[in-house]
């Protein structure tokens, strides 16, 4: 089994509604990524002769999904009422608005999901909230 790793990070905002705690209120992350691509054999033809599959490839993919998180305002569908959405857009903010909760854990099966749609062979992603805390997810 060979293994390849590479990370991204991103910069960003967000809230946890239904946390009874200071993560309840609006605070900034810089979120780091780790992601980790395994396959059990080389491939054997071409420009990734004896390679998992090249490291640019794996770290481009990567950079643009997390690209898309850069500087926003992560935002849990149906948490903000419509018009503080308006307000905050009206103002020019981007929000970036998810069909989830913006835990560590659910970032990292999106960003799981994401790779998996783009054909790399991962394994694992690693959210990284804070330096020492972190969520991982390993796939089905
Ligand atoms: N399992 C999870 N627990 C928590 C998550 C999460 O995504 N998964 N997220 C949060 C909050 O987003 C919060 O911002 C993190 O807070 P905390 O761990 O307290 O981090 P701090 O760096 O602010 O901690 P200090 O020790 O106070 O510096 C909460 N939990
Ligand atoms: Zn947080």
């Amino acid at each position: 089994m060979f293994g390849l790793k590479t990370e991204a990070s991103f910069d960003g905002a967000h809230f946890l509604a239904d946390y009874y705690g200071k993560c309840e209120n609006l605070h900034g992350h810089r979120w780091r990524v780790v992601a980790y691509a395994r396959q059990e054999s080389l491939q054997t033809e071409g420009t990734m002769r004896d390679m998992v599959l090249d490291f640019g490839v794996f770290k481009k993919a990567l950079r643009s999904i997390v690209g898309e998180f850069d500087h926003m305002f992560l935002v849990e569908e149906g948490t903000l009422k419509q018009a503080t959405v308006d307000a905050l857009e009206g103002e020019g903010f981007t929000l970036k608005m998810l069909p989830f909760r913006t835990t560590a854990e659910n970032l990292a099966r999106y960003f799981y999901g994401r790779l998996e749609q783009e054909g790399i062979p991962v394994a694992q992603v690693d959210v990284y909230e804070t330096p020492l805390n972190c969520a991982s997810y390993f796939g089905e």
